[in-house]
């Protein structure tokens, strides 16, 4: 049979008609533009589009903002572009040029003669983690900065240094490597503990061990929402100290259990009907989550349940946060890689797990929750 489609070269005279040149057609676009119903439509696509071409330079707009700490200056009230400009060693011209370009951002307002933060600006200040969040940008910035290289997989990249847990046996015993770390996830916890706790319901759980807990953020909020949960947590022994003030801080060192090890060569411990894993699987490759998965199964009871809350790509419905922004995170990570929820589900089959579910998510780019079961 002979070979139609994809490789044959068209023939110039039976050029099909395609919508895409047409699309792409300046004559085309200049038409539509003047067309009463759908010039709204083309204005409306060629600022979208002007967004995705200009967005770099909106993030590191917003950088700057965190960095010369303006959007904290102005928690409590509007200042001059002189006083911002004294007070952040920027050059007043290029001062205004910053803070109008907040401005068409929606992160500052022009008040009084002045500049003010916006609501949105406000939230963003208060958002817990989020400064810190796009302050360590600047080194996947870096990463990306010849995205073709990127994408061939020819950059060696900063970030895969910054998480050094990642990269296996002994790159985390550094204490103060992993203060630094901990502290950006500890800080961002917070939301993803918030949004995993109204996702799930642990009113029939006992002893719920946290594998990869970090700094004890997720058990620190479990255990002020169940008082009668035991607790566990399991991570490397250069996090847990951390975790162990934290559990003391709050008074819940009574009925928390700290664990240290590491899920790549020790068992888990035995004796929790719940184990969660939060931001832990896309770190790791498809064999390590596998493992992983299997020794959780082989830690839990028959009827225990596995708790899985991280940012998810959107699968064959591809999603900003998950697609355009952990994926490519963990892309330049090097060790790991986002999946959807249908690939976590599938590894979760694999492990032996049954009845998987996965409660409507909230806000996609905070967590999304798979739960499971161990049936037999
Ligand atoms: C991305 S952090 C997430 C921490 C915490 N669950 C959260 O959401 O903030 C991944 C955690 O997995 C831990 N981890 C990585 N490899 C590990 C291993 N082999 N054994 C135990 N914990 C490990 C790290 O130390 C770190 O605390």
């Amino acid at each position: 049979m002979s070979d139609i489609g994809l490789n044959q070269p068209t023939a110039p005279s039976r050029k099909r008609f395609s919508f895409n040149r047409l699309f792409a057609s300046p004559t085309f676009q200049r038409r539509m533009a003047r067309l009463p119903l759908i010039k709204g439509v083309v204005r409306r696509e060629g600022e979208e589009m002007f967004d995705i071409v200009a967005g770099f330079c909106h993030a590191q707009i917003l950088q700057a903002l965190i960095k010369l700490d303006i959007l904290d200056d102005l928690l409590d009230g509007p200042q001059s572009l002189d006083s911002l400009s004294v007070r952040h060693s920027v050059p007043i011209e290029r001062m205004r040029i910053l803070l109008d370009a907040s401005v068409s951002l929606n992160l500052l307002k022009s008040k009084r003669g002045g500049y003010a933060l916006t609501r949105r600006g406000a939230a963003l200040s208060g958002v817990p983690g989020l400064k810190g969040m796009i302050a360590h940008h600047d080194v996947l910035y870096r990463d990306l900065a010849d995205p073709v290289a990127f994408f061939r997989g020819e950059t060696e990249t900063e970030l895969a240094q910054f998480w050094p847990y990642v990269l296996g046996a002994g790159a985390a015993e550094d204490p103060a490597a992993a203060a630094t770390y901990s502290k950006l996830m500890a800080d961002s916890q917070a939301l993803v503990a918030e949004d995993t706790l109204s996702l799930v319901n642990l009113d029939r759980t006992e002893h719920l061990m946290d594998v990869g807990g970090g700094t004890g953020a997720f058990l620190g909020h479990v255990a002020q929402a169940y008082p009668n949960l035991q607790l566990t947590l399991f991570d490397l022994p250069a996090v847990v100290p951390e975790a162990r003030q934290q559990f003391a801080d709050l008074g819940v060192s009574q009925r928390t259990k700290i664990v240290p090890g590491s899920f790549r060569d020790d068992l888990l411990p035995e004796g929790a009907d719940t184990i969660s894993l939060l931001r832990v699987l896309y770190d790791h490759a498809d064999d390590t989550v596998l493992a992983l998965l299997r020794s959780v199964y082989d830690a839990l009871p028959t009827g225990g349940q596995i708790l899985i809350s991280e940012p998810m790509t959107g699968g064959a419905q591809p999603h900003r946060a998950g697609n355009a922004y952990f994926a490519i995170y963990c892309l330049a990570m090097q060790t790991g890689r986002a999946r959807s929820a249908a690939e976590i589900s599938d590894l979760l089959r694999q492990a032996g797990f049954a009845n998987i579910g996965k409660p409507m998510t909230r806000r996609p780019f905070v967590t999304t929750a798979i739960t499971a079961v161990k049936s037999n």
